[in-house]
């Protein structure tokens, strides 16, 4: 590079040359090798660009496949910064979406590819994906061998092996590896170690430790070191670290890492002195690392700092009795890390219905998390491989084109890279399996507190449309939230947008980037998009807050969590039970002595005849299972279940709000939600709203606000909600698709002493079309003192408004009491001024 200008040296153009100029030799491959193009171009489709997918539920599969056109850039030496504008875009990847799609370039045959697709689609049924079925076809275990259990050194149960688990042979049945050790009366727990092959007497134990060990297997475990020869005239990657495609990109100058550092890093020209990534710098100071310091690297989020400036920040106490395992940058990826270490790698967490997931990571060559038990270890190990080979199943192979690098199994097996873009370490796999049967799998990385990525998900051919993958995001957002993680990025192709954002609560990443992500190295995919989902209540808050509705007493909530299946599911049952003639539902009436159940009319509010259906229960499952026992006699199951797995999700919503509602406010995250134990008096109530004749006189529910503190509010598409603007003005609530309408309640009001606003609201009916609306009215526990935090009070701006009281209190004078305007007068009593 002698001779260049300051400014050239950092630019290199990269081509979307798979016939790289310089070479470099990781594992055996050559990166780069000096090829003649024709020579690079046949062996370039020998391996041809792939398209890959995984044709998930929900909508989540490929449809036909994309082209991109990719260019050489001819003179690559002398390009020009300002080219970057109209550079064809070149992938790094030869694929284009972490997730869910399916794509080629015109580079490879279309013909080919249809066939590839096809051969995914419709071809072969998908292997199945258990460890037994692995062995079998890695030669390790023949198909019907007969296998023994041994216990107390005695052989008990025979059987033969199968891809789907053990015949046994006093039943004929077959079963998982477990159930039969348990059919043979084994006690331990680690059935794997406990059955044997009848020929050879080797544990299954045994013989998965020895196929992880099969050279051609382990060869996929390794560091993946892209060595640089000496004549390499160029080292430096050909893909930007951002946005994985290439164009004109800045150099660091210290590792092979480049950057589109106008598009990409947001900078406004290339600085005159050195420049350094953001890997090769420390994350306090900003400084790299000088001749006589070094930089230490965080073992969770992979983060460099120097040790004095992380000293002053951490002060930490060193206990000699116990080493620590690694080097942390903050006590956040400490923490993280012992969560992980401790409770959730390797171990098996039970979902409902005999599913289970857990999160996998391969431990072999000191880079991921240690698991001690040896069984442990080899379980993650063996699952590991399934896993990989289940996403080979539903993806085409992704090699990448300069490194030749295999991405899903660099990713599924964390292989570390001293090529930071392809530096996979830090990556978890989580599977769901059912029985021993993975059925989904999706690769994680977690980068500190602020971001995780999710580059893969895949499900089962055979498991798909069945809701699995969305049980595998929530076990996966879950342990997020656990480990405090606020957001989760993805990278998607533009078809599968709309369904990650629908049906999962993601948004579009917007330019400028989140500094997160220019700091992290989170895998992309040169024509994906980036999607992220805010995991925390912390993260929503700061959404509320910024939504300026919420200044009106509601907000609209997108990214709730509630899967849509159960809320789609409980509709379809409130329809099917308003649909009933009405001798029937008046089974479940409500009575003068029990004034909750089902009723045709609202007599409450105002002069306004209201105009809807009603059905009132409180959030209690045995008075649920009781009215639908009245209404549906013994086939009240459907209804009741639907029912309360309903509420159960609008209680864990509510405490999420209430959460967020308090953190925004500055307040103990509990703040609120820890005042809400007594669930069995939550108020739930459900509305379907005829077409009316005369929408314009009458109306479904008239100006009321809710007493209550907040209100959970589904509504259909169908509309009808108004919320009253400064006291004068109604304004529809457009509903949204799955979303909920939060409206916050008198109590809260008084609770925040006026901070938020209870909103005034009525619903209108609509000539052609029924409506539904379900409202879940969180009540706190009736002991539960009101009384607004001190914090929140201002002596002059905003002094203290109500004196404290017990929501009993106030529960008692709502019975009594009337309304004026659509408020209840009973909270008033409180007001210090009264
Ligand atoms: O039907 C609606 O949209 C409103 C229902 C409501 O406000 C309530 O039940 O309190
Ligand atoms: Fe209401």
């Amino acid at each position: 590079m002698a001779g260049r200008s300051r400014k050239q040296k950092k630019l290199r153009s990269s081509s979307s040359s798979w016939s790289s100029e310089s070479s470099h030799s990781m594992n055996g491959l050559h990166y780069g090798a000096k090829l003649p193009v024709k020579k690079a171009k046949k062996e370039f489709l020998a391996n041809p660009i792939k398209g890959y997918l995984t044709k998930d539920d929900t909508n989540l599969e490929s449809s036909s496949m994309g082209t991109t056109s990719r260019k050489r850039n001819p003179h690559p030496k002398n390009a020009k910064l300002e080219m970057v504008k109209d550079e064809p875009s070149s992938s790094e990847y030869n694929q284009d979406s972490a997730v869910l799609s399916k794509k080629r370039t015109t580079w490879g045959r279309r013909k080919r590819a249809e066939r590839g697709r096809k051969g995914k689609e419709n071809g072969p049924r998908q292997r199945k994906a258990t460890i037994l079925s692995w062995l079998i076809d890695r030669d390790v275990i023949q198909e019907n061998a007969e296998v023994y259990v041994m216990e107390m050194e005695t052989r008990k149960k025979q059987g033969k092996i199968k891809k789907e688990g053990i015949l046994c042979s006093c039943c004929y049945n077959v079963s998982t590896v477990a159930e039969f050790y348990n059919h043979a009366g084994g006690t331990c727990s680690k059935p794997y170690d406990k059955i044997f092959i009848a020929e050879t007497c080797s544990s299954l134990l045994s013989l998965m430790i020895q196929a992880w060990d099969l050279p051609d297997e382990r060869n996929f475990h390794r560091f993946s070191l892209i060595e640089t020869k000496d004549d390499a005239s160029d080292s430096y990657d050909d893909a930007c670290m951002i946005c994985a495609d290439g164009g004109n990109l800045m150099c660091c100058d210290k590792c092979s890492s480049t950057y589109h550092h106008k598009k990409c890093l947001g900078m406004k020209d290339v600085p005159n002195g050195s420049w350094y990534c953001s890997f090769c710098v420390c994350k306090f100071c900003g400084d790299p690392a000088y001749e006589n310091d070094y930089l230490l690297k965080c073992s969770l989020c992979e983060k460099k700092y120097h040790w004095e400036c992380h000293l002053p920040r951490e002060p930490v106490s060193i206990d000699i009795n116990n080493t620590p395992q690694g080097t942390f940058c903050d006590h956040m990826c400490n923490e993280i890390y012992d969560k992980l270490e401790r409770g959730i790698i390797g171990i098996e967490h039970e979902l409902d219905r005999s599913y289970k997931w857990t999160l996998l990571q391969n431990t072999d060559d000191g880079s991921g998390i240690n698991i001690e038990d040896h069984y442990q270890r080899t379980m993650c190990h063996s699952k590991l491989v399934v896993a990989r080979r289940l996403m080979e199943d539903c993806f085409e192979q992704i090699i990448d084109r300069h490194t030749r690098i295999d991405v899903i199994k660099s990713v599924v097996y964390n292989c570390g890279s001293n090529f930071n873009r392809v530096n996979f370490r830090g990556f978890y796999t989580a599977i769901l399996e059912k029985g021993e049967e993975i059925i989904s799998a999706a690769t994680i990385r977690i980068h500190g507190t602020k971001l995780a990525e999710m580059p893969f998900i895949a499900t089962n051919k055979e498991y798909r449309r069945k809701g699995m993958c969305r049980k595998l995001m929530v076990a996966i957002e879950s342990a997020l939230c656990y480990l405090k993680v606020e957001k989760l990025v993805i990278p998607s192709v533009t078809e599968r947008i709309g369904t990650w954002i629908e049906k999962y609560g993601f948004h579009l990443i917007k330019s400028p980037l989140p500094k997160e992500i220019k700091l992290h190295n989170t895998l992309m995919f040169h024509d994906s998009k980036r999607l992220q989902k805010d995991l925390l209540p912390s993260a929503l808050a700061r959404r509320y807050r910024a939504n300026s509705r919420a200044k009106w007493g509601f907000f609209k909530l997108v990214d709730h969590g509630v899967p849509s299946e159960i809320d789609e599911n409980f509709t379809s049952r409130l329809h099917e039970l308003f649909d009933l003639p009405m001798e029937q539902k008046l089974k479940g009436g409500k009575t003068s002595s029990l004034p909750l159940g089902y009723y045709a009319s609202n007599p409450e509010y105002e002069q306004n005849l209201p105009w809807a259906e009603i059905l009132l229960l409180l959030q209690s499952p045995e008075m649920v299972v009781q009215f639908a026992k009245k209404v549906y006699g013994d086939q009240y199951h459907t209804f009741s279940n639907a029912m309360i797995e309903y509420m159960k999700e609008m209680d864990k919503l509510g405490m999420t709000i209430m959460e967020m509602l308090a953190h925004g406010l500055g307040l103990a995250d509990d703040f609120f939600s820890k005042n809400f134990e007594e669930k069995e008096v939550t108020i739930f109530r459900i509305s379907r709203y005829p077409p009316c004749p005369l929408p314009e006189k009458i109306v479904g529910i008239g100006i009321h606000s809710d007493p209550q503190t907040l209100t959970i509010l589904y509504q259909d598409l169908v509309g009808g909600l108004q919320v009253l603007k400064d006291d004068k003005q109604w304004i529809g609530v457009r509903p949204l698709p799955n979303s909920f309408v939060i409206n916050i309640g008198d109590t809260l009001e008084a609770w925040t002493n006026g901070r938020l606003k209870g909103v005034i609201h009525r619903a209108v009916v609509n000539k052609d079309k029924q409506r539904l609306s379900m409202a879940y009215f969180m009540n706190p526990t009736s002991s539960a003192t009101i009384e607004c935090p001190s914090q929140l009070i201002d002596p002059v701006s905003n002094p203290r408004k109500y004196v404290p009281f017990t929501w009993a209190e106030l529960r008692n004078l709502l019975l009594t009491t009337r309304r004026v305007r659509g408020k209840a007068v009973a909270i008033n009593k409180f007001l210090i001024s009264s």
